[in-house]
């Protein structure tokens, strides 16, 4: 089978907080605590798995929470290849408020990076790209890592014969298309900073700019609109997307879910409409449950039914 490798180089705990509810200034008990390994990229590897791709997992891991993070990885049944580094890895916590139906992210920045670690960094995924079909880039870069790091990993695994998946924000993002990755995954205020602060108002902008994008040299460009769906961009084609109508437990998550489905369909040969419909039933039946980054094979099944796949001209 065709290997994904994902990289996390801001790997964190994920601590989700179910409360009753969760007023600011006030103080509140948690009726349930999930506790898992997270950060974009190991999320994006426990749901490849889930999905049946074979897997591997490689980024920076630091302190006790970086030891919790192996240790539940490998327990798991998650091949992983950290690298360690001094300080603390990071808590990403995320409080669902049930009487509103809302979720609050708090992120934690993480271990700094020092010019070793990067270099040893580049070294793996060097290792790796040479075995894997595809080499995942996810999630926010750490302190001391300069912004343009997705951009030279990227060169580094292509360089081996890997396709590249890159999903960010920010400058990592803007500087990591300059290398042309194959598939991006903005969202709306990710594709507005893409496209040099200019917010796409109506559906056509969002058209415009997926173009632009693929003119660039990125393969495949898909702008993800939480429970609305999203619009892809391929082979100078573009199809809409809409996503199963559900009643949402905690959307956190689904974003990586999604750029699992398409890394474990198009690992295995899959045409781009059923790798779009796998995506987006993982994105969706992740959002199912209180656990990111988690989505279950039943689900799985019944949403790939119900997703819609229209494409444009
Ligand atoms: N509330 C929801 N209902 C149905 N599908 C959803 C929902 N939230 C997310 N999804 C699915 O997951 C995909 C990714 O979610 P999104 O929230 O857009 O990404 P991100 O987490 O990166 O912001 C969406 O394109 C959609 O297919
Ligand atoms: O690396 P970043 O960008 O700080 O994001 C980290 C957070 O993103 C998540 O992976 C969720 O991302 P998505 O909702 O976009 O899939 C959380 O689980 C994690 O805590």
């Amino acid at each position: 089978m065709s290997l994904l490798t994902t990289v996390t180089l801001n790997a964190a705990i994920d601590k989700t907080y179910v409360m009753e509810s969760f007023p600011l200034g006030k103080v509140s008990r948690v009726a349930e605590m999930i506790s898992v390994p997270g950060g974009k990229g190991i999320n994006v590897a426990r749901v490849a798995k889930q999905l049946g791709g074979a897997v591997k997992a490689t980024g920076f891991v630091g302190g006790s929470n970086g030891q919790f993070i192996v240790n539940e990885m490998t327990k798991a049944g998650l091949d992983n290849d950290f690298v360690a580094v001094d300080g603390e890895s990071r808590l990403c916590l995320n409080m669902i408020d049930k009487s509103t139906g809302t979720s609050t992210e708090v992120l934690e920045q993480g271990t700094v990076l020092t010019a070793a670690a990067i270099e040893a960094m580049k070294a793996k995924v060097k290792q790796l790209a040479a075995e894997s079909a595809i080499v995942a880039f996810s999630g926010s870069l750490p302190k001391g890592a300069p912004s343009s790091l997705y951009a030279e990993l990227i060169g580094i695994a292509k360089a081996e014969g890997a396709k590249t998946f890159l999903d960010t924000s920010g400058d990592a993002l803007v500087e990591g298309v300059r290398a042309n990755p194959f598939f991006i995954k903005p969202n709306e205020d990710e594709i507005e900073k893409l496209l040099g602060g200019r917010k796409p108002e109506r559906e056509s902008d969002l058209h415009d700019g997926v173009k632009q994008l693929m003119e660039m040299g990125i393969g495949c460009v898909v702008v993800t609109l939480g429970a609305s769906g999203s619009l892809a961009g391929y082979d100078d084609r573009l199809y809409r997307i809409r996503a199963p109508r559900i009643e949402a437990v905690n959307p956190v998550g689904s974003g990586d879910s999604f750029v699992a489905g398409m890394a474990v369909a198009l690992a295995a040969g899959r045409s781009i409409e059923q790798a779009l419909r796998l995506a987006t039933a993982a994105g969706t039946a992740n959002a199912l449950n209180a656990q990111a980054g988690h989505v279950v094979e039943a689900d799985i099944d019944r949403l790939l039914e119900q997703v819609q796949i229209e494409a444009i001209d």
